[in-house]
């Protein structure tokens, strides 16, 4: 039996660790849930009940938390290589970062996204443009270093995590917020994204919105 990832259809963080499985040729059987519903299994491996889970098939205890994963990936089965060398540490330390920020965006959206799921009059405006100026604030960011990479990727020349990170919020932005202006506010990222989502790895990991059972509260 293959190592099992637990994933959900929209989930970007679990798309970092989707891609990067296959860009490194690694077996793995794909388990998709909805982790709000109560028959999510995320909590018999997480403690914080949240996927992606990657489930081994030999007994080790399974690993979580996206980055982390990425990080078992790298360290384990560091070819292809998805990050700079430690003698590029300042272009691996960049990539990390832009990971950060990417990671960030997604969260404050699906902060923003729940906030909107409540009666009307249970939502905080307050609370909800809070998140959406980190959702801005992290474009931006991305934005300012698409412009500034040479080499269409965004750190050195080739795929890296950052690339994984943000591509996989794009995409996330584009399923979770569609009215959301970012293409038309930022041209070259637009480009950069639809370039990269042509990549196979890409093509076959793209997000689909997904049905709640549960009501998520
Ligand atoms: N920091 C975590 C975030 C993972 C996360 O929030 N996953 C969501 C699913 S999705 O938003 O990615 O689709 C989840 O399991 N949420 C369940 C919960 O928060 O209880 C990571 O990077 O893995």
């Amino acid at each position: 039996m293959a190592w099992q990832l637990i994933s959900a259809t929209p989930s970007p963080y679990a798309r970092k660790v989707r891609i990067a499985l296959q860009e490194k040729g690694l077996d793995f059987e794909l388990k998709t849930e909805v982790p709000w519903d109560h028959t999510t299994e995320t909590p018999q491996y997480n403690p914080l009940e949240k996927l992606p889970v990657l489930v081994f098939n030999d007994g080790r205890p399974a690993i979580y938390e996206s980055h982390y994963i990425l990080e078992y990936l790298e360290t384990k089965f560091p070819e292809p290589s998805l990050l700079p060398s430690l003698k590029d540490a300042d272009d691996r330390l960049l990539a990390k970062q832009i990971e950060v920020v990417a990671d960030g965006i997604c969260d404050a959206l699906v902060l923003a996204f729940f906030e909107g799921l409540r009666e009307e009059d249970k939502q905080s405006k307050p609370w909800r443009d809070r998140q959406m100026r980190k959702v801005e604030g992290g474009l931006r960011a991305l934005a300012s270093w698409v412009e500034q990479s040479k080499s269409g990727y965004l750190v050195q020349n080739r795929l890296t995590y950052a690339d994984l990170a943000a591509v996989s919020v794009l995409g996330f932005m584009a399923v979770r917020l569609p009215q959301h202006k970012w293409r038309e506010q930022y041209p070259h990222l637009e480009e950069y994204w639809k370039r990269l989502e042509e990549r196979p790895s890409f093509v076959n990991t793209r997000p689909v919105a997904q049905k709640f059972t549960d009501p998520v509260v």
